[in-house]
């Protein structure tokens, strides 16, 4: 059996699979705003930064991992595990000093993980893909390099705020002492593996390019970049390797603590979108994959790596070898969540009331649906313009805000130039059946859901076992299939409203 561990925004999940029966064993997930309060971060991070921060705490995700072990070893024999791999949302970084090795190496089972690891820390809290903080820093990196197109052409993308170079930049000036305490910087999944492997571990082509210190030629930190970002930063990353590489065997830790076998080995971690790519049986190129999680993201593997003119999208490495475009939309469920409670309403009638009692176009009532920062396109926090009164009824506010982000994401992939054949939904808004319809008919094409909704852990248990020796083709034919019945086929006849719709919506941006 092989273990998956996607740290999202809101939740830390594991996922079991069996390849031999061709069945997800096991699931469980603990969301930290609800099991830890503590942490005042009711959808996974600090509330109210100031000037774009948006930090987490480490410590919760420490926590967090020792909770959903917890839940994992319930009933359930964990020495069946041959391997684990990790996800994690991108971009993130978490900073240490050098007693973190001794203290991965010598974790008791005895005491948390929290009270082990957490002493290490040389910065409390910890930047995420949130954070809208770092322009200053991009235009100085984008300077030293060369410009924008520079940058773009050695990692993939333009200087980007919530990237890892910029934070870690913001971090040296901010705190110079301290950047310089610091010896080791991870990434969220980087850092989640290297507590498993009781040792620090290297940081995957996938969520490495989501740095802006990757030189997708060379597959390494590139010189200029780190030069660029801060001063002797390349002693302080882990190295740069291939996504199906073994780092070693599981700590003891969770061998005394949870079961875990001193034989199960720990495979690199990955950003949770190229997870999601490996778990939805996206990594070869012609299937789209959305997720709607915290952050709503569109991306595809590559036939060759274009990147986007405007600067919006992405190329990351694609964990099953080559390259995956990728572009994120800030205002993902984190929007859907303000005017559904701002309407009080529940999922089941923002659903109904909006996509059932409204016609497709919405009779040309649109809003751009930006209810905090976005990145892509770049908008400072000025709440939704609509083109139409804001005491609107409930279900024309609902339409709007659904097509705004369908259109804002169909203009925005458009760099890609591949016409959407086949898309496929993840994440915790893949559920809703209104949402699903809606993207089949914004973008013509059919849309399929899977039984489970976190393609990411499924990705990172498929990885560990595509690590062992497994074949992934294999297991993504045995496990990434549409749940029967869940095949939505885009209503041809909507065609020209959504034309209509996406030229309107461009005039309005
Ligand atoms: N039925 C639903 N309709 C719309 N959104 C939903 C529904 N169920 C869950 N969500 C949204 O899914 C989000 C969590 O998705 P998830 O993929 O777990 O996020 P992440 O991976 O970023 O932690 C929540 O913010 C919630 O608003
Ligand atoms: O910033 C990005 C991708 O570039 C986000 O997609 C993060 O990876 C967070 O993912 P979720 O928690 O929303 O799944």
């Amino acid at each position: 059996m092989f273990l998956g561990l996607d740290s999202s925004t809101q939740s830390l999940s594991a996922l079991v699979i069996d390849p031999a029966r061709g069945e997800i064993v096991r699931e469980v997930s603990v969301n930290f705003g609800a099991a830890l309060p503590t942490y005042n971060s009711p959808s996974g991070f600090i509330p109210g930064g100031k000037g774009g921060e948006v930090h987490a705490d480490p410590r919760m995700w420490m926590e967090a991992l020792d909770l959903v072990f917890e839940k994992l070893a319930d009933g359930f024999d964990l020495s069946q595990i041959t391997a684990v791999a990790c996800s994690g949302q991108q971009h993130g970084s978490v900073y240490f000093d050098a007693t973190l090795e001794a203290r991965l190496a010598a974790l008791s089972a005895s005491e948390s993980l929290e009270s082990q690891v957490a002493p290490a820390l040389t910065r409390a809290t910890a930047p995420i893909w949130m954070d809208t903080s770092t322009g200053a820093e991009c235009a100085e990196i984008a300077g030293a390099v060369g410009g924008n197109a520079e940058v773009c052409r050695i990692s993939g993308s333009i200087a980007i705020e919530r990237f890892t170079g910029p934070q870690i930049r913001r971090f040296f000036k901010l705190d110079p002492a301290a950047y310089h305490k610091t010896t080791v910087i991870h990434l969220v999944s980087s850092f989640v593996g290297s507590v498993m492997a009781g040792k620090s571990i290297a940081i995957d082509h996938g969520d490495g390019a989501g740095m802006n210190l990757l030189n997708l030629q060379t597959l390494d930190w590139d010189d200029a970049l780190l030069d660029a970002t801060a001063p002797g930063l390349r002693a302080k990353l882990p190295a740069a390797a291939a996504s199906a590489s073994i780092a070693g065997p599981v700590s003891g830790y969770f061998v005394h603590k949870y079961g875990l076998s001193s034989s199960c080995q720990v495979v690199l971690s990955t950003g949770d979108n190229p997870s999601s790519l490996v778990g939805m049986g996206a990594t070869a190129p012609g299937t789209i994959v959305i997720s709607l999680g915290t952050s709503d993201t569109f991306f595809a593997a590559m036939e060759k790596a274009v990147t986007d003119p405007q600067g919006f999208g992405h190329v990351f490495g694609n964990p099953a070898g080559g390259f995956m475009s990728l572009i994120c939309f800030r205002n993902g469920s984190l929007a859907r969540e303000a005017l559904r409670d701002q309407l009080g309403l529940d999922w089941a009638a923002f659903d109904q009331e909006g996509l059932a009692k409204t016609p497709a176009g919405n009779e040309g009532k649109r809003m751009l649906p930006f209810f905090g920062p976005e990145i892509t396109p770049r908008r400072d926090f000025d709440g939704p313009v609509r083109n139409f009164p804001a005491e609107d009824p409930a279900p024309v506010q609902v339409r709007a805000l659904l097509e705004g982000q369908f259109l804002n994401m169909k203009l925005h992939s458009q760099w890609i130039g591949e016409e959407a054949s086949l898309i496929r939904l993840t994440g915790g808004a893949s559920q809703s059946n209104g949402i699903a319809q809606l993207i089949a008919n914004v973008f013509q094409a059919p849309v399929e859901r899977f039984a489970i909704a976190n393609g990411a852990g499924l990705g990172a248990a498929l990885r560990a076992a595509h690590a062992c020796g497994h074949d992934l083709a294999k297991l993504q034919a045995d496990f990434c299939k549409p749940a029967a019945g869940s095949r939505l086929e885009p209503d041809a006849s909507l065609d020209a409203v959504y034309d209509r719709a996406l030229a309107d919506y461009r005039a309005m941006l």
